[in-house]
């Protein structure tokens, strides 16, 4: 559909891959790339509006992202609704995709399959149009949302261990230094909490034996008593080591996130841990969260008929837009599920993206996940800020966010003039500079 009356039509798509600057964070799969690749897309219309979209910059993505632009030209961008459809036959299989079962190994974001891959290209042209449409009728993308309930979204303190400094000086330098053990990790805690304000944490775990992250949460319990706490080591643990951290954190856990893999055995935590508590009910156990086995509407049925999980980080890049996020919240409340957001390392448009559609959720009951405390650089004229651990959700039209073309250009300038080694995520491969005989550890690894 055109939309020439309202100089809707898209008349321009431009992609830009970047590579942006990210730290040692240290994961199951091994460690943060010095640069990750993100792609920044740029949707023009007719009536002379550019909406800003970002998604992932992996190659198996670019080649999707591709096709789907050059097929936008003359279509509206209120033309949302007929995007999937779109993008099944302009982008075809993507190369990279891998069956049920198989596991992301960059993202450790679940399965990896064709429709999972089209969806995370094309949430990035979503967010790109509903920019533009809103820049051209003022309003902001959560006014095309149905109106945001709030005016602020509260995000956690995303916790990482972590090295000083990448292996053989790669990389960006910062002032963080090393956190491989509970004070540095309450450290971390502590100048996230001062700096950014933040009143929940969450660890990434999965890096060291379960005792060790055991006691880097009750260390962070210890220093921020009563304060929302989550543990995910990205079902890294068994079965029963999963019940047996559940049982020791279970007075100070918010919720543990992935605690072992596959929906099957995230409904055996989940129905012990109910045991557990006599008279308990099946959502007063310590909840379960997810953003690995549930990450496709496919995926829902299963895990909810078993109770597998209690709540569900939505992911708008993933999930398939904004609109299909809020689509995700309205399945979770009917079958009384909890909603949450999940994040992977992504750039300020993404978090405008995030905070927009989050103001629209009625029952986002959890802090959002962000990594974007890590990212020291970014494609907008200014950073997004957090204060008491929120964003404000902007009123301004579009995602009220200004492209940095000269930030763009650097970035993007680092993408050129890399030899392939960083296009593709690969925490296994930037492990190996540390550790030239790792590999991804097998699961469960403890
Ligand atoms: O499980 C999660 O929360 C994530 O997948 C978030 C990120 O991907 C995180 O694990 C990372 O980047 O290392
Ligand atoms: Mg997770």
């Amino acid at each position: 559909m055109t939309d020439a009356r309202h100089g809707l039509t898209i008349t321009e798509v431009r992609l830009t891959p970047v590579l942006v600057a990210d730290p040692p964070l240290l994961n199951t799969q091994g460690v943060h790339q010095p640069y990750i690749p993100r792609l920044i897309i740029e949707v023009t219309t007719e009536g002379g509006a550019t909406g800003l979209g970002e998604t992932y910059g992996d190659t198996a993505y670019l080649a999707l992202a591709q096709p789907l632009a050059g097929a936008l030209i003359g279509r509206s961008v209120t033309d949302l609704n007929g995007l999937p459809e779109l993008a099944a036959e302009v982008c075809g299989d993507p190369p990279g995709a891998t069956g049920a079962g198989a596991v992301d190994v960059g993202g450790l974001r679940g399965v990896r399959t064709a429709g999972k891959l089209r969806l995370s290209v094309l949430s990035g042209f979503e967010v790109a149009c509903l920019d533009a449409w809103g820049r051209t009728t003022g309003l902001p993308v959560h006014a095309l949302l149905g109106g945001k309930v709030r005016d602020r979204v509260e995000f956690s303190a995303y916790l990482f261990y972590r090295w000083a400094e990448h292996p053989g000086g790669r990389g960006e330098p910062d002032d963080w230094g090393a956190a491989l053990d509970p004070a540095g990790v309450v450290a971390q805690a502590r100048r996230f909490a001062d700096t950014h304000g933040f009143t929940s944490f969450k660890l990434k775990g999965g890096v060291f034996p379960p005792d060790e992250e055991i006691a880097a949460v009750r260390a962070l319990a210890a220093e921020f008593p009563g304060r929302p706490l989550r543990l995910d080591p990205n079902g890294a643990w068994s079965v029963p080591t999963s019940c047996r951290v559940a049982d020791e954190l279970a007075d100070v856990l918010e919720y543990l996130e992935d605690p072992t893999s596959g929906t099957a055995g995230m409904a055996e935590v989940a129905a012990a841990l109910r045991g557990a508590r006599p008279g308990a009910s099946g959502r007063a156990g310590l909840p379960l969260a997810t953003n690995m086995c549930v990450t496709t509407f496919d995926e829902i049925a299963e895990a909810f008929a078993r109770d597998a999980v209690q709540i569900v980080l939505a992911d708008h890049h993933y999930w398939g837009g904004l609109r299909n996020t809020r689509e995700l919240a309205a399945v979770c409340r009917t079958f009384g599920v909890g909603l949450s957001m999940h994040s992977n390392t992504h750039l300020g448009i993404s978090l405008a993206a995030m905070t927009q559609v989050a103001a629209t959720v009625p029952h986002l009951d959890h802090a959002c996940d962000s990594h974007y405390p890590w990212q020291t650089e970014d494609v907008l004229t200014e950073r997004i800020g957090f204060s008491d651990g929120r964003v404000d959700v902007s009123d301004a039209p579009g995602l009220g966010i200004t492209l940095d073309r000269d930030r763009l250009a650097a970035l993007h300038r680092r993408w050129l003039a890399d030899d392939g080694g960083l296009r593709d995520r690969d925490d296994a491969a930037a492990m190996r500079h540390a550790d030239p005989g790792w590999v991804t550890p097998a699961t469960p690894r403890w």
